[in-house]
Formats: structure tokens, sequence, C-alpha cells
């Protein structure tokens, strides 16, 4: 069956408009080609039945400015001020990932690399159109959540992301549980709130509670409430995270940390979907979308006796398991490209690169630490760069020291890394801002306190 969505092509290549043309009309319901850049605009105001466009496919490059890309951020900028909701979606070469990462950051739902296989063209487009809008200058969409006007797109182009994305857009529109599973810094909160934002619940709270982080004790009265006076420090009424999540979806992170009485009573809970407030004999109906993530291994703590069966059957309806970077690493050249211009941007550091030998170690690298090491590794690199290419070989050293060291264990090799590279980067920093332990700390993205910390840890 066709899907209900209205196209735009808009490509100076005949052949690209007729093989898209052909393609894409089997599988939506209206297809329009424009070969002439300039009637963009009067195309996306004045369509001819009246009704809008859903999606535009876009080239990047016109033959008057075949390489820069410039038109084509020009043409996404104009499209996107016309009608902010429209997804974008950009058609480039592959040598072009720079610029197609620059498309995303100005809007641009997605890209392709031309010449496409059909398959991989109409996964694009149909994720495109699922996707929540993320960009801050998409006006419409800024006032949906709070969070959305600075969210991170969930990028990934290797086959095993596209799964995972593919499975994100069709659990998003059910109310099913969804449990995410993968190692830490892979994505799982990135994933919980691409789901909430496709979802019906988008326009309701997204909660996420930490459950690492709370004491047995708080965790209770954190998640379902408490009445003034119900403990000591109860000096007013709390509603909860259950409750506060009301109509929206709950994230409960980190959730094999959870002692099994607690877990009695969240089973409790997800079973009569109401909660009962501690201090209080008044349940509380509440309605909300679970979603649950850990990088534990929950199947083997069921067997250990530490996590409830009945509990884990309650959570998994759908389960979701994010790759290690190392099982993805033709990702890595799209995120470094993401977070070195995300990164520019926000330390306003124009004309930075990677080398393309760093770039090649840093494909090599198996990123223990998954995307969220990639990114600070780099956020650090922009930080602390003194010329226009970017420094790794901090990382390089690391990578080299810790192949060579006898640890064979990876949790002492990440260990190892870590360490390495924190102190190393402490000491540039420190360096950086002339031993001004504020700034310091501000552009390492730590408080003082914990600057101090590691300061008297690496003895520096
Ligand atoms: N696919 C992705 N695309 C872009 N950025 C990503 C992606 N996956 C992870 N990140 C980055 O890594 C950071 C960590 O991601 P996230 O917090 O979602 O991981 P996590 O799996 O929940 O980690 P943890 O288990 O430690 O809580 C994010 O802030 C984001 O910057």
């Amino acid at each position: 069956m066709k899907q209900p969505y209205k196209v735009l092509v808009l490509d100076d290549n005949q052949d690209i408009l007729i093989a898209s043309r052909i393609f894409l009309k089997q599988h939506f319901a209206q297809i329009v080609t424009l070969h002439e850049p300039a009637l963009l605009l009067s195309t996306l105001q004045q369509p001819t039945d009246g009704q809008p466009f859903d999606l535009l496919l876009l080239d990047m490059n016109f033959s008057r400015d075949t390489q820069s890309g410039e038109e084509g951020l020009f043409y996404l900028k104009q499209a996107l001020k016309a009608q902010p909701n429209l997804k974008v979606v950009m058609m480039t070469a592959y040598a072009a990932l720079p610029l197609a990462v620059k498309a995303m950051q100005n809007g641009a739902a997605n890209f392709i690399a031309k010449p496409w296989q059909n398959e991989q063209l109409l996964q694009t487009l149909q994720q495109a159109l699922q996707q929540p809008l993320h960009h801050d200058s998409r006006q419409g969409a800024a006032a949906k959540t709070a969070s959305t006007s600075d969210a991170i797109p969930l990028l990934g182009q290797s086959p095993a992301m596209q799964q995972v994305l593919r499975t994100i857009e069709k659990v998003a529109g059910t109310e099913a549980n969804v449990l995410l599973l993968g190692e830490s810094g892979t994505g799982k909160a990135l994933v919980a709130q691409a789901i909430h934002q496709a979802s019906q619940r988008s326009a309701a709270p997204f909660v996420s509670v930490d459950m690492g982080s709370l004491s047995s004790s708080l965790l209770e009265s954190e998640l379902f409430g408490h009445k003034k006076g119900a403990f000591t420090d109860a000096k007013n009424d709390y509603a909860g995270r259950f409750v506060e999540a009301s109509g929206g979806t709950l994230l409960l992170d980190e959730l094999a940390n959870l002692a099994l009485p607690q877990q009695a009573k969240l089973l409790t809970a997800l079973q009569n979907r109401t909660v009962v407030p501690v201090g209080s004999s008044q349940a509380v109906a509440v309605d909300i979308r679970l979603i649950c993530a850990t990088n534990e291994n929950l199947y083997q703590a069921v067997t250990e006796g530490s996590f409830r069966q009945d509990l884990l059957y309650r959570i998994n309806t759908v389960e979701i398991v994010l790759p290690a970077l190392r099982e993805r690493k033709e990702d890595i050249p799209l995120l470094l490209e993401w977070y070195l211009q995300h990164y520019s941007e926000r330390y306003q550091r124009d004309g930075l690169h990677i080398s393309t030998a760093d770039k090649r170690t840093l494909q090599s690298y198996d990123w223990p630490g998954n995307v969220r090491q990639l990114a600070h590794a780099v956020e650090r690199a922009v930080v602390l760069a003194e010329g226009n290419t970017l420094d790794f070989s901090h990382l390089q050293s690391s990578v080299q020291n810790a192949r060579a060291t006898t640890l064979s264990e990876q949790e002492a090799d990440t260990e190892f890394f870590l360490e390495f590279v924190e102190e190393k980067t402490i000491r540039q920093a420190l360096q950086y801002y002339q031993g001004n332990v504020s700034q310091a700390a501000k552009a390492l993205g730590l408080t003082r306190g914990a600057l101090y910390r590691r300061l008297e840890k690496y003895g520096l």
C-alpha cells in the first residue's frame, strides 16, 4: 500500500528525477519532480493541489556550483524557512560527508549518498518522515519539548544502526514497553528520547530517572512520590516521577541497580497502573509509556537471583540492543564529522579539521566508551586546538600504549586508556588556560570540585 505522503524531488539531473519518480511513486501517494531550483520556493508555497509537501529530496550540488554544496545548503535553509515542518533529505556524493553533516545541523532530516540502492533510498525517506524535528532552525517544532532544541540526532548509517532505527519507527507508535540494552555510551538514552519524540505522547513530558544515583530509601519516594511528613525531610507533598511523566514517557535508566524490594513495588505499580506515594494509602492512577535501559545482563541477573523474572517479562515487550561502536566502525567518520562541527560551533572555532591519518587511527580504534567517548575526545581536541588541525596525538599514543600493554582484560584496557587521556587532557587544559582552574574546569565540562579531585588524583 502506498504511504500517504507527498514528496518533492529537486535535482538538475533529469536522469535522477526520472529514476526517483519511477521508484518512489510505487511507495508514496504523490511525487513531484523539479528541475529548476529557482522554482523551489513557489512550488512549496503554492502547491497546485493546495496540499503541502511532506518531504523534499534535495540535491546538494547544482551544476553552477558543483563542488561546494553551498547551493544545496542555501535551498535547504530557504525550504525550511518557507515550511518549517518539512522533512528534507539531502542527496550527496559520499566524499561530501562533511557537507551532509553540515546540512543535518542546518535542519536536514537525513542524507543519502549517490548512487543509491532503491531500498536504501526508501528506508532513508521513511526514517526521515518518522523522525521528530530536532533542529533549532525549525521553529515549528521548538515548542514541542524543551529538550528538542539542542537534541543530538541519532546518527548511524551502518546496517546495525539502520536496524535500530527501523525498530524505533515500528515501536514508537505503539504503547509497548521497551527495554534498551547495550554498553555504556552506545546511545540508549538518545534512543529513548527518539522513541518518545516519534510517539503520540511527544507533547507530554519525557521523564528520565537514573536508578543508579538514588539510594534505596530515596528511590521509592522519587518514583512514587510522598506525602508531607512521611519522613523527616518530607517538608511538602511530592508527586514523584511516575505522576510527572503522566501522559508521556518514563525512562528508568540503569535499571539493574534496583534492589529486590523496590523491584516488587515497581512490578505492582506497572501491573496496577497506579502508584501509592510514601506515607499515603491512596493509589494514584498513572498513564505512562515505560522505557527501561541498562548496560547489565538482566537475563544473567535473573539466573543469579538479583533481578525478578516477572519484572523482566513485564518490561521487555520489545528489546532493542544498541551495537557497540567497535561493531559499526563504518559510522565513525560520520560521528567524527558531526561532533567536529557541533563542538566547533559551540566553542566558536572555525576551520578546524581532522587529518586523514588521525581519521584512519580513530576509525580503527575500539572505543570502549563508545560514542560518548568519541564525542568527548572530539570536544577535548576542539577545546585544546592550537592550529586548524585537531591534535589527537594523546589518543594515538594511548591507543598504541594500550595495545602494547600486557593487560588483556578490556576493563583494564579501558581504565588505562581513560586515565591516560584524562590526565593528559587536564594538563593541556591547565596549560592552555594558564593555570586558571575555573576556566579549565568549564572547558572540560567539570565542576571546580571535580577538577580539584582529579588534580589530587594525578598529583598535578
Ligand atoms: N547514535 C548516536 N549518534 C550521535 N550521538 C550519539 C549516538 N549514540 C550516543 N551518542 C552520544 O553519546 C552520548 C551518550 O549517549 P547515551 O547517554 O544515550 O548512552 P547510554 O547508552 O544511555 O549510556 P549509559 O549506559 O552510560 O547511560 C550522548 O550524549 C551522545 O552525545
